[in-house]
């Protein structure tokens, strides 16, 4: 039997002094395609994962990461893909966010990502972000 694999992901909940939070969409042809996420991706060899968290957030956003705190992490099997992901709450950073791989992005309130269709995994992610500010270690 082959041993199955998990995909450690790095992934950054971005929170701006207004305390809304950094969201884009999936392209279509991905994994969970047009579902909405918070900036991130695999940890590559040789990376621990904050390391993975700046790489993927520059490229991604770019943005240089100041502040980050491990927030929570999720061990989820899609029927199609194991995936670990180590979440972090980015409190500080310099740079504007951008998306810059030609996703939809924006910024919204925590209590506004209810509405949005994200990956099932994210589901408890979005439920603590509904927490008082000082529960997220954070403004906002
Ligand atoms: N970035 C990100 N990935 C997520 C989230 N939720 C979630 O289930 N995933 C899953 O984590 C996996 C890896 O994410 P990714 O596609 O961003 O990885 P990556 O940037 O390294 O992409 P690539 O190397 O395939 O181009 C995907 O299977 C994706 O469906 C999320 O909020 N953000
Ligand atoms: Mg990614």
């Amino acid at each position: 039997m082959v041993a199955s694999k998990r995909t450690h992901v790095a992934v950054g909940v971005i929170l701006n002094p207004d305390g809304q939070v950094f969201i884009s969409r999936r392209h279509a042809h991905l994994h969970q395609g047009n579902k909405w996420e918070f900036p991130g991706g695999k940890v590559e060899a040789g990376e621990d994962v904050y390391q993975a968290l700046c790489r993927e957030l520059l490229e991604e956003c770019n943005i240089q990461v100041k502040t980050a705190a491990p927030f929570t992490l999720i061990s989820h099997d899609y029927p199609d893909k194991q995936v670990l992901l180590d979440v972090w709450l980015v409190t500080a950073f310099s740079g504007q966010p951008q998306q810059q791989e030609g996703q939809e992005w924006r910024w919204v309130a925590r209590h506004e990502l209810t509405a949005y269709p994200f990956p099932v995994a994210n589901e408890i992610i979005i439920e603590r972000l509904q927490d008082a500010p000082e529960m997220l270690g954070a403004k906002g």
